[in-house]
């Protein structure tokens, strides 16, 4: 039996007979593709709370399908009632997750649907609602493509990739963010090669972007987060693409955890980092970075080995050096028992062994 692409299958869609939500549980992913699906408001929020649904755009999508498929269940019989109905379930629905803008945007701009169209009877604003949800995930697959092509236009074929957390296929209803570049690359004979950061601790790298992209024929390979480093040392990287929760008016980017550690190590080796970001995901509003909500999540993710299933694709390359090369213009000090060298090195630590030597002398005379 053909094996099951992962590719195949909608991150998100609706099933407009049932008015169901259907997506990919991706917390069974790679072991399993289990498909879910969703009618109750406590059920949506779990599964965008524990990431079953996940990544900016995707969230946004459910969100818009979600809130659709809940005020189609109001029974209320004016629209004041039936609205306020419906700010009760967006602002629950809302309050799920707080750094990725997307979830609120969908949100914001479904409501809007309501506002603008409340001259129309109920049923013909839930008609309004399920089209404006259909667009938001029209539009997100539009902007994939182009951020895809503009991606494309910073690398060149046979370059080095490296991605961190997934901003994929998954994250998305169709190419990904950070992905669109390598999947429409892959369509034109780019040949990338990819390295994908695991991404502790929910491991959406290898857990995720190493299947998706596996499951795509995409040259990637695995490594854990400690080793970006490694590879960009030894310029096996060209550029680094990731994807993004929320932009700020000043670019600060909030993203997966470990992104701005990837953005500093580039830095180091001059390796370009660039933002995949929908508009969708820039808030002006928010000045800066420090004014970014940034959510924690239970200690349990770090402290349990709470996957039971496999972590990465079966098959997928894995790069597993067991130890990694600082860079000297990265060390601020060398300290030893005579002291502690300072940059230039290739002087200090001269100097250290020098003081050595004349210990030893010392003790030497002081001998005989
Ligand atoms: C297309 S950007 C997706 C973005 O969302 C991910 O976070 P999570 O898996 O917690 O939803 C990660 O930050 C990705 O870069």
């Amino acid at each position: 039996m053909q094996k099951e692409n992962i590719m195949d299958y909608d991150t998100v869609a609706l099933d407009e007979e049932k008015n169901e939500l259907v997506i990919i549980d991706q917390t069974k992913l790679p072991g399993k593709i289990e498909i879910i699906r969703l009618k109750e408001a406590k059920e949506i929020w779990d599964a965008i709370y524990l990431l079953k649904v996940r990544g900016a755009p995707a969230i946004g999508v459910a969100a818009a399908y979600g809130i659709y498929i809940l005020a189609a269940e109001s029974s209320a019989d004016t629209y004041e009632a039936f609205y306020e109905e419906f700010k009760k379930k967006k602002e629950y629905l809302n309050s799920s997750r707080p750094t990725a803008v997307n979830l609120s945007w969908a949100l914001n701009r479904m409501e809007q649907v309501v506002l603008d169209k409340k001259e129309l009877p109920v049923a013909e604003i839930l008609a309004c609602l399920k089209e404006e949800a259909k667009e938001i995930q029209a539009e997100d697959i539009r902007v994939c493509k182009a951020i895809g092509e503009y991606g494309l236009s910073l690398v060149k074929p046979g370059d080095g990739i490296l991605t961190h957390c997934n901003a994929g296929q998954l994250a998305t209803s169709k190419y990904g963010t950070a992905t669109a570049p390598i999947y429409l690359g892959e369509e034109r004979g780019y040949h990338f090669r990819v390295f994908a950061d695991e991404t502790r601790p929910l491991l959406q790298g290898a857990r995720l972007t190493a299947f998706e992209l596996q499951s795509s024929g995409v040259d990637v390979t695995l490594i854990c987060d400690n080793m970006s480093s490694s590879v960009m040392q030894k310029g096996w990287v060209n550029a680094v693409f990731v994807g993004c929760d929320r932009v700020a008016a000043n670019g600060d980017t909030a993203n997966k955890i470990g992104t701005s550690v990837v953005a500093a190590v580039a830095d180091h080796y001059k390796v370009p980092v660039y933002i995949c970001a929908p508009t969708s995901t820039i808030d002006m509003d928010t000045k800066t970075g420090a004014d970014i909500k940034i959510e924690e999540r239970p200690a349990e993710e770090v402290t349990e080995m709470w996957y039971k299933e496999r972590m990465a694709p079966e098959g997928v390359k894995v790069y597993n050096p067991a130890f990694d090369v600082t860079d000297h213009e990265l060390i601020a000090g060398i300290v030893t028992e005579y002291g502690v060298a300072r940059a230039p090195y290739e002087t200090s630590l001269k100097e250290i062994f020098k003081k050595k030597e004349e210990d030893i002398r010392r003790k030497k005379n002081g001998r005989q």
